[in-house]
C-alpha cells in the first residue's frame, strides 16, 4: 500500500452500546432516539474484522457530520441500488426510497424504509439523497425532470449521484443542484452486485468537498474504500476509464476461452492457469467457470457495460486519445446486444464471438 494511503481498521464490537456508538457515527441525529438493534439486524459485514478499509490520501474523516439529520433518500433500486439501500437501513439509517417500478421498494419498506411517490418528495424530505440510475438519460430525468429531485433540493441538502454517467451529465446535474443552493457529489462505484451486498464497493467521488466529508460515514457503510478526486467530472471520468479496461479485458478473456477450446484444450484448465499467473484477476476467477458452462447470471448487465464503453470512447474522443482496443470491444458488445443479451451478465459477450465463429465457419 502506498504510504499516502491511510489504512483504517474496521474495528467493531459485539456489545450493543458500542454498536449504538457506531450507528450514531454513521447517522448522527437519529442517534438520540436510536435503540440498539439485535446484533442480527446489523450489516452482514463482519463486526470484528482483520481487514482494513483503505481511504485515499485526499480523504479525511467526516468532520461536519452534525450538519445533517441522517435522513437519507435513495432513488433507483436496481441490482445495485437495492442492496445499498438495504445496507443503510440495516446500519440504522432513516431511509426514504423511490423507484420507477414501485414494487422494487416493497422489500425495503418491509425492512423499515419509508416511501415517497416521486424523487422530488424524497429530496424534500431528506438531508442527503443518493441516486443509482441506469444511464445518463435516467440520471438526468430523475434529477432534473418533472417531479425530479432538484425540485426538492435547497440549502443544507446534498445530492449524491452514484450512477455511472459521462462527465457532461454529471456537470449538468451539478449545475441544477447548485442552482437550488444545495451541494452535489458524484460518486460512481467500482464493484458489482456482491460487493454492493457486502458493503465492499469502491467510491470514486468528486464535487463538493464538504458533502464528501459529510457523507463519508455513509460511504463507509456501503464501501471498502473511497477516493476524492476533485472537481465534478473526475469521478465520472475515472469510472469510465476503469470500465473501459474491464470491458476490453472481458472481451479478450472470451477470445481466449474459445480459442483454447477450438485447439483442443480444456477451457476450465485455462481459467485455472490464468488465475495463478501475473494476469490473474478476480473477475476471471469469478466469471470464468460459469462462462465455460455458458452461464451468465446477471451481476453487471451487458447493456450497462456497452453503455460504459460507449461513454469511455466519447471521453477518449474529447481529448483525441486513441483507444482501438476499447473500440473493438465496444463493437462486440453491440453485437451481443443485437442477439438479445442486454440483460444477461456482461460475460455473455462471449456468445457474440461464438456466433461470429459460426458465421465465418
Ligand atoms: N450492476 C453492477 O455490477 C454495477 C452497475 N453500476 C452502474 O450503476 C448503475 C445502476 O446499475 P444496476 O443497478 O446494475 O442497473 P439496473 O438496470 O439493475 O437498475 C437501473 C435502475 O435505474 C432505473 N431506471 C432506468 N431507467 C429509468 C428511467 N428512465 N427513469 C427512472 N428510473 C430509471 C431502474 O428503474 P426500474 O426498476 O423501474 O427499471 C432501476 O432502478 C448503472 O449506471 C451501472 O452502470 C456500477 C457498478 C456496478
Ligand atoms: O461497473 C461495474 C463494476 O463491476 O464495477
Amino acid at each position: 500500500m502506498p504510504s499516502t494511503l491511510l489504512a483504517k481498521p474496521n474495528i467493531n464490537y459485539l456489545l450493543s452500546s458500542t454498536a449504538m456508538a457506531l450507528c450514531s457515527a454513521f447517522c448522527p441525529r437519529i442517534s438520540a432516539n436510536f435503540r440498539p438493534k439485535p446484533f442480527s439486524s446489523f450489516p452482514s459485514k463482519p463486526l470484528l474484522s482483520l481487514s482494513f478499509k483503505v481511504f485515499s490520501s485526499q480523504a479525511t474523516d467526516a468532520s461536519s457530520q452534525d450538519k445533517f439529520s441522517g435522513r437519507v433518500g435513495f432513488l433507483g433500486l436496481g441490482i445495485m441500488g437495492s442492496p445499498m439501500a438495504q445496507n443503510l437501513i440495516k446500519a440504522g439509517c432513516d431511509v426514504i426510497v423511490w423507484n420507477r417500478t414501485k414494487s422494487k421498494c416493497d422489500p425495503l419498506i418491509s425492512l423499515g424504509a419509508k416511501y415517497r411517490s416521486s424523487p422530488e418528495e424524497v429530496a424534500a424530505n431528506c438531508d442527503v439523497t443518493f441516486a443509482m440510475l441506469a444511464d445518463p438519460e435516467s440520471a438526468i430525468d430523475v434529477a432534473c425532470g418533472k417531479n425530479g429531485a432538484v425540485r426538492g433540493m435547497g440549502p443544507g441538502k446534498g445530492y449524491v449521484d452514484i450512477s455511472t454517467v459521462d462527465v457532461a451529465t454529471s456537470k449538468l446535474i451539478n449545475e441544477h443542484i447548485k442552482a437550488r443552493g444545495a451541494l452535489f457529489l458524484e460518486a460512481p462505484v467500482s464493484g458489482s452486485k456482491k460487493p454492493a451486498e457486502d458493503g465492499q464497493l469502491i467510491f470514486l467521488t468528486a464535487g463538493d468537498r464538504s458533502l464528501y466529508e459529510l457523507v463519508s460515514p455513509l460511504l463507509d457503510i456501503l464501501g471498502k474504500s473511497r477516493f476524492y478526486l476533485g472537481e465534478v467530472g473526475n469521478g465520472a471520468a475515472m469510472k469510465l476509464v476503469v470500465n473501459m479496461i474491464m470491458g476490453s479485458m472481458m472481451a479478450s478473456f472470451s477470445e481466449g476461452i474459445l480459442l483454447s477450446k477450438k485447439v483442443g484444450l480444456d477451457p476450465s484448465v485455462l481459467v485455472e492457469v490464468v488465475s495463478q499467473g501475473a494476469i490473474s484477476a478476480p473477475m476471471y476467477s469469478l466469471k470464468g467457470p460459469s462462462m465455460v458452462k455458458s452461464q451468465y447470471p446477471t451481476a453487471f448487465p451487458l447493456k450497462h457495460q456497452q453503455k460504459d464503453l460507449r461513454l469511455a470512447l466519447g471521453l477518449a474522443e474529447s481529448v483525441s486519445q486513441s483507444t482501438p482496443i476499447a473500440a473493438a470491444a465496444n463493437e462486440l458488445y453491440k453485437v451481443a446486444k443485437s442477439y438479445g443479451l442486454s440483460d444477461e451478465d456482461f460475460s455473455a459477450v462471449i456468445e457474440a464471438l461464438k456466433a461470429k465463429s459460426q458465421d465465418t465457419a
